[in-house]
């Protein structure tokens, strides 16, 4: 089965909420013209990375905008979108949260980011997840974690274990550990043995220059897509017959032995 992925790298400016909305809409209606099955937006598109004590009042209630927007664009296109992240506002507390989308418009995926990004005291504005989120988008079993996230592979694995062929990875991610996001994405897509959709922010956020160079890896870890610094839209035709192919020659979710790993 073949699908293609169209990437959304926008520059967010941070704090900026109206503008922000205002942009998406205008990207996602752009990447129309790619012909899409599914969408994927960056990190806290809504408010920008920048962790702060005004989030809580520019967050979005509930996710309440955030839904209904998505929600309607991907009925309305009979499009999937998963829809990067957003800060949300919720019982006093703002989560990092990425909403997901099937064609009819249906939320089929929500996860909070579970690993605060401590450097830039992330885990102190922001309140954790708990738990993995695993959905179908055109029958193709997905999850998505959120930018640091990537870096603790014991989640990638959690995410990976219930037959995920395809993750995204919604992220602000700085130029100056570029080399960290392209090394870390092809790794994780190697070790577990599925396709990763990494979709970065551009520009500067609050303090720090995202860089961009969005990416799709396929199980083999081979770069099947790679964007430029600049806000953009991008699209990859990916075939999931390639997850079956690698897992049929070497299958590491039948030889790993969870007994013996005192971790
Ligand atoms: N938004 C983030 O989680 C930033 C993560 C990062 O810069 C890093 O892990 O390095």
């Amino acid at each position: 089965m073949k699908k293609r992925l169209t990437l959304i790298q926008m520059d967010v400016h941070v704090n900026d909420v109206e503008y922000n909305y205002n942009r998406v809409q205008e990207l996602l209606s752009q990447s129309l013209s790619e012909n899409p099955d599914i969408i994927v937006l960056p990190e806290t598109w809504n408010t920008g990375f920048y962790p702060s004590t005004d989030l809580i009042n520019i967050a979005d209630a509930n996710g309440d905008r955030t839904k209904a927007l998505l929600s309607a664009f991907a009925k309305k296109h009979n499009v999937n979108i998963v829809g990067g992240s957003v800060a949300v506002a919720k019982d006093n507390l703002v989560f990092n949260t990425s909403y997901v989308y099937n064609r009819s418009g249906k939320l089929v995926g929500e996860y909070s980011k579970m690993h605060g990004f401590s450097p830039a005291k992330e885990d102190k504005y922001f309140a954790g997840g708990t738990h993995t989120t695993h959905f179908e988008l055109d029958g193709i079993p997905c999850s998505t974690v959120i930018c640091y996230d990537i870096r603790f592979p014991e989640l990638i694995r959690m995410a990976a274990l219930p037959g995920t062929e395809l993750l995204f990875v919604p992220a602000q991610w700085p130029t100056m550990r570029l080399r960290h996001w392209q090394v870390l994405n092809e790794v994780r897509a190697i070790e577990n043995q599925l396709y990763v959709c990494a979709v970065n922010g551009c520009g500067t956020v609050g303090r720090v220059q995202s860089t961009g160079h969005s990416a799709v890896y396929d199980p083999w870890g081979t770069n099947l897509l790679e964007m430029d610094t600049n806000e953009g839209i991008a699209s990859v035709d990916i075939d999931l017959a390639v997850v079956e192919d690698i897992r049929n020659k070497i299958n590491i979710f039948r030889d790993r032995k969870p007994e013996l790993y005192n971790l």
